[in-house]
């Protein structure tokens, strides 16, 4: 239903039509705005153009343009300012499309930025346009492109003022959260913060997509269940309980119970008369990474180890999503090392429990990946003096975008949102009860795993993490020990006031263990 509530805001310049960018051109059209669509490659504007004439609902709002200039002077006087999107590969492209468009920008125009960017380069835009009476908004569009089309979530950051000229329109695009009906936008804070939120959304992500692949294989070659079992698996623990209207939850039961057909989808793919599952038609190779379209993950992997923050199952899922691209090398290696393979779990126990100590595994390990992601935007908004507010970011995170958890929401938006000095989630006693009562699951999942040469890394990378993070005995009494010995690193001594626990300060000791 075409919408005019949008404040002012009558048409959009939507820049890259690939998978995202095509599919927020007709949102945005049913949603009644004009929108100028422009693409370097031009088969991806026609098709987009062609597909929305042929949609009675947005028959004649959507323009094509194949020569940028004419693509932004299209724009002109429709609305009050000039409204884009862009849609595109992040890095360079973005640089070089702002330069082709600079000279017919005006005061007050807007760009919002709803490719995966760097903050920082986001940044630099930001302080690029502002020197021209333009804003750069960074925004993060989560939700893959079917939530492009039906509604994100969102998470822009940048200019208030601005902003606020466009939320009315984003809040009618965004997703909205299916108990209260809130839209799932905010502004996130100033500068590149929307994009930061947005990249840790994504490393969160990797670690629940690592945990719930490890579940499966778990399944699969540890307990010999067939797709669609497991995939009935996901369906029970998505319908209640911790893991209840979890997104990657839900499209895991999909993906299991999808069969090859005599026709396969619209492009043919899956197409045979086995009708044995298309799941099997995929490799195990995640090539993400390869060219570096995508970095996120990457980037958040970079920033929790800059800001000192432990994101152990973000990293532990990034480290195997890397060797699992490079195959060839897999070839080469598996050779040479000769490592077992997963085998049957052995011994003639219930599935039940096994299973369900599975369930506990998997909520556990994506509960610490929240814990993890959320600690990292908590010490980079303090940082950076943004301000972030991580209740609000549970709040977009309700509905629209991959990482989608409705117990997850429930648990920990409200103590974050009453309490915006919390840094650490693992300090609400919610929190801190539910990762302790999974703990047990997750550790007979590990041992039973490692045992049978399952591939656990995130989850044993869980274990490990809650292990440390609330260990009050590490080995690295030992490590400072040594570190002490060969460089005089100094150590902090037990028991001692402002050195156990003190401050994360360089210790006042050192023992001369062997004089130079
Ligand atoms: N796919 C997803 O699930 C999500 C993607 N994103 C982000 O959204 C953005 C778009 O992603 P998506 O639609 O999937 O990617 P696509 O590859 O489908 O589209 C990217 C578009 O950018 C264009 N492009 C590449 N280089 C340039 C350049 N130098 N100048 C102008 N345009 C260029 C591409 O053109 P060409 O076809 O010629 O390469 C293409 O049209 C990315 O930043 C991505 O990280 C965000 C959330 C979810
Ligand atoms: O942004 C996304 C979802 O939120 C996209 O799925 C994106 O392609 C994820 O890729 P990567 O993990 O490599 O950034």
């Amino acid at each position: 239903m075409p919408s005019t509530s949008h404040k002012g805001i009558k048409s959009i310049g939507v820049v890259g039509a690939g998978n995202m960018g095509s599919m927020m051109t007709l949102r945005f059209a049913e949603l009644g705005l004009e929108v100028s669509v422009w693409d370097i490659e031009k088969k991806n504007v026609d098709q987009v153009v062609d597909y929305a004439k042929k949609d009675q609902n947005i028959k004649g709002r959507v323009l094509g343009f194949y020569d940028i200039n004419q693509f932004t002077k299209s724009l002109e006087g429709k609305s009050d300012r000039k409204l884009f999107m862009f849609s595109i590969t992040h890095g360079e492209p973005a640089d070089e499309v702002l330069q082709m468009i600079k000279s017919d920008l005006k005061q007050g125009d807007i760009i919002l930025d709803g490719g995966n960017e760097n903050y920082r380069r986001t940044e630099r835009r930001q302080r690029e346009c502002e020197a021209i009476g333009v804003t750069w908004i960074g925004m993060g569009v989560s939700g893959g492109y079917q939530s492009a089309r039906r509604g994100p979530s969102l998470s822009p950051g940048g200019d208030a003022k601005a902003l606020e000229l466009v939320m009315p329109f984003l809040e009618s695009y965004a997703a909205k959260d299916a108990k209260t009906g809130t839209p799932c936008v905010k502004r996130m804070g100033p500068g590149g913060s929307g994009h930061f939120i947005k990249m840790v959304h994504n490393g969160i992500e990797g670690g629940m997509l690592s945990v719930l692949a490890e579940a499966w294989s778990y399944m699969h070659d540890g307990l010999g269940m067939e797709h669609s079992k497991i995939g009935d698996v996901f369906a029970k623990w998505n319908s209640s309980g911790e893991l209840r209207n979890n997104f990657l939850i839900h499209i895991g039961d999909k993906i299991l119970h999808t069969r090859r057909t005599p026709q396969g989808d619209q492009k043919g793919e899956g197409a045979s008369r086995d009708d044995g599952y298309v799941i099997d038609d995929v490799l195990d190779k995640v090539v993400q990474d390869d060219d570096n379209t995508e970095g996120t993950p990457l980037w958040c992997l970079m920033e929790s180890a800059s800001r000192h923050v432990s994101c152990p199952t973000l990293a532990a899922a990034h480290y195997m999503r890397i060797s699992s691209g490079n195959r060839l090398e897999r070839v080469r290696a598996a050779k040479k090392l000769e490592m077992p393979m997963p085998k049957p779990i052995e011994g003639t126990r219930d599935y039940t429990e096994i299973i369900e100590n599975l369930r506990q595994a998997v909520y556990c390990s994506f509960l610490a990946s929240f814990c993890q992601g959320l600690e990292l935007i908590s010490r980079a908004s303090i940082d950076e003096g943004w301000n972030v507010n991580l209740g609000d970011c549970l709040q977009i995170w309700r509905a629209g975008c991959i990482i989608q958890s409705d117990h997850i929401a429930d648990l920990l938006q409200p103590p974050l949102a009453a309490h915006n000095e919390l840094t650490n989630a693992k300090f609400v006693d919610s929190v801190a009860h539910e990762l302790h009562q999974s703990f047990h699951g997750l550790k007979e999942v590990v041992m039973e795993g490692t045992y049978s040469d399952q591939y656990i890394p995130a989850l044993s990378a869980t274990l490990e993490y809650l292990k440390y993070e609330g260990g009050l005995s590490l080995p690295t009494k030992f490590m400072e020990a040594q570190m002490d010995y060969f460089g005089a690193h100094n150590y902090n001594k037990p028991g001692i006031p402002g050195e156990d626990p003190g401050p994360v300060h360089k210790g006042p000791h050192h023992y001369e263990w062997l004089p130079a």
